[in-house]
């Protein structure tokens, strides 16, 4: 039986993350997740057809041992979606930028540089980042998560170069997605207002963003904007 082409999430453990890789499974990938912690309602209710990973990106060793995990394991990927993020203000200053430099920028650096030994040599493969719209228009309030993830649009562009044609590399950019718990009504409907469509889409949309540019043979080197139109107003 031909093996189930491989897709690697990272921070694929809960929301958007979580919704792609069970919607991959489904697609017929076999997925792996990467998390720091597993969850304990994964006792009771385990991820169905998701392999689970630990990895911390908080250090240049925590990363590294992702990879090395990854090499041993003589893994192919079909796929590396660059999905982990922290998305915290500028209070905690130095440690604030140092933290998300880790997480959006040196994982994916690091990753992207291994992917002559993860990826499959034979079938075109894709990396996908996932950005944030502010990142091209700076966030007052979320200075150093804005400019990670500008850093991290500026990593994808020069591994589309370098990884061409072997592996397309691509940015999904959205806007709100989804709320998160403890975000106010006040919250919500100020951040709904600020796209010209108004709506808080949910994960599937992300989804369907990664299954364009995996099926589509002519796209890299790209930022696919998925902003409701936030744009325009
Ligand atoms: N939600 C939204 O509306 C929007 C989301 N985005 C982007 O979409 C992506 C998914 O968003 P969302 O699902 O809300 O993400 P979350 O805020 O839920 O974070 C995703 C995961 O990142 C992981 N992570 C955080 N820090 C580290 C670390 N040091 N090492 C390893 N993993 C870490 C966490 O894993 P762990 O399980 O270990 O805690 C977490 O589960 C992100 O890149 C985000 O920036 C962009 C715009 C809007
Ligand atoms: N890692 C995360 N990044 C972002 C999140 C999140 O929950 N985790 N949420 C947003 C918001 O949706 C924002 O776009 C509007 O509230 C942005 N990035």
């Amino acid at each position: 039986m031909t093996e189930k082409p491989t897709i690697l999430i990272t921070g694929g453990a809960q929301r958007i993350g979580l919704h792609c890789a069970q919607r991959l499974v489904e697609d017929g990938y076999r997925v792996i997740i990467t998390c720091r912690q597993a969850r304990p309602e994964w006792q009771d209710n385990p991820l169905q057809g998701i392999e689970v990973l630990l990895a911390d990106f908080s250090s240049v060793e925590g990363i590294r041992r992702l990879i090395d995990t990854l090499i041993e394991r003589r893994v192919r990927l079909r796929a590396l979606i660059h999905n982990a993020s922290i998305w915290d203000n500028d209070d905690q200053g130095a440690d604030a930028l140092q933290q998300m430099f880790m997480v959006h920028m040196q994982a994916p650096y690091l990753l992207n540089l291994a992917s002559d030994q993860l990826f499959d040599p034979v079938q075109v493969g894709d990396i996908i980042h996932i950005s944030d719209h502010v990142a091209q228009r700076g966030s007052a309030r979320h200075i150093a998560y804005s400019a990670s993830k500008a850093g991290l649009e500026g990593l994808s562009r020069s591994f589309a170069a370098r990884l061409a044609p072997r592996i397309k590399v691509n940015t999904i950019a959205p806007a709100l997605i989804m709320f998160n718990e403890g975000d106010t009504p006040e919250y919500r409907e100020k951040a709904l207002a600020k796209s010209a469509l108004g709506i808080e889409p949910g994960p599937e949309v992300v989804y369907q963003s990664i299954r364009f540019l995996m099926d589509n043979p002519y796209v890299t080197g790209t930022c696919l904007d998925l902003n409701g139109g936030r744009n325009l107003k």
